[in-house]
């Protein structure tokens, strides 16, 4: 479980961040939505460390993720997996290379160990097939499917996807969803998840954490995200229908 607690953040003069209180919990895909620059991103940095918030905490499972000691950090990080946008993958190294690289960077495993273990994790994403070819030689989902294989070789407790879906086709998108959700449920993952995409707010969102202008306006999930009264939810949802209805 993640909790967040009054988490600030400002640039220069700009409040990117205004106080954002959340949890996250196990075995649930969570989905940080709102328009462009609103801050979703800078959350998720502040959550994973990648950004010092100005103000509060960001607590994995009760420890203070901001005020443990280095080593105790260091276990925490150990414990999340990220699939970064565009997946990030090296080009130099083949699918097999990129999924055994945190384990080659992370652990002292055995390579026979290693090698079982991403073999193991590109076959649950469905593509032990293309663990000898290069990233250039595969599709933009495989390419997300080879970056959640890599996001799960360490056995995350947590996993973040900024804008897993960017770039994909929708059916496409679909089927990286339901394997983020899958892998979520299965492993029993906290899972959050950055998106603008209206397929993904329907089909799996367990629960939903709608940002505007650095606050978080509404809460709620799947089920309840077209029946809010918040007028600002509703146009943005208005807007991204309009979009996924011009795609299809
Ligand atoms: N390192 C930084 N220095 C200064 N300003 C920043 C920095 N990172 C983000 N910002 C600003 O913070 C605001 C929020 O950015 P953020 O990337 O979180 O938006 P977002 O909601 O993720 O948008 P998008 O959906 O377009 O990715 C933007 O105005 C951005 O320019």
């Amino acid at each position: 479980m993640i909790d967040i607690k009054h988490i600030a953040k400002t640039f220069g003069d700009r409040q990117v961040l205004a106080g954002i209180d959340g949890s996250f919990q196990p075995g649930q895909t969570s989905l940080i939505i709102g328009g462009s620059g609103t801050g979703k991103s800078v959350l998720l940095k502040c959550m994973i460390g990648l950004i010092k918030p100005d103000e509060g905490e960001v607590l994995y499972d009760g420890r203070n993720f901001l005020t443990v000691n280095e080593d105790d950090q260091k276990v925490i990080r150990r414990e999340m997996g990220v699939l970064f946008q565009g997946s990030a993958l090296f080009d130099s190294k083949t699918v097999l290379e990129n999924v055994r690289f945190p384990l080659d960077m992370l652990t002292d495993h055995a390579e026979n160990d290693k090698l079982d273990r991403a073999r193991e994790c590109l076959q649950r994403v469905g593509l032990e097939e293309a663990a000898d070819r290069m990233p250039s030689e595969i599709s933009g989902g495989m390419k997300k499917r080879v970056g959640i294989a890599r996001a799960i070789v360490l056995n995350p407790k947590y996993l973040f996807c900024d804008e897993p879906n960017s770039g994909l086709d929708p059916l496409t998108s679909i089927k990286i969803d339901q394997l983020i959700k899958e892998i979520t449920d299965e492993y029993k993952i906290t899972t959050v998840v950055i998106t603008h995409d209206m397929n993904s707010m329907m089909e799996i969102g367990d629960k939903i954490m709608f940002l505007y202008e650095g606050k978080k306006l509404w809460e709620g999930n799947s089920a309840t995200l077209t029946q809010s009264n918040v007028s600002e939810l509703n146009e943005f949802i208005f807007a991204s229908k309009l979009i996924r209805d011009m795609q299809h």
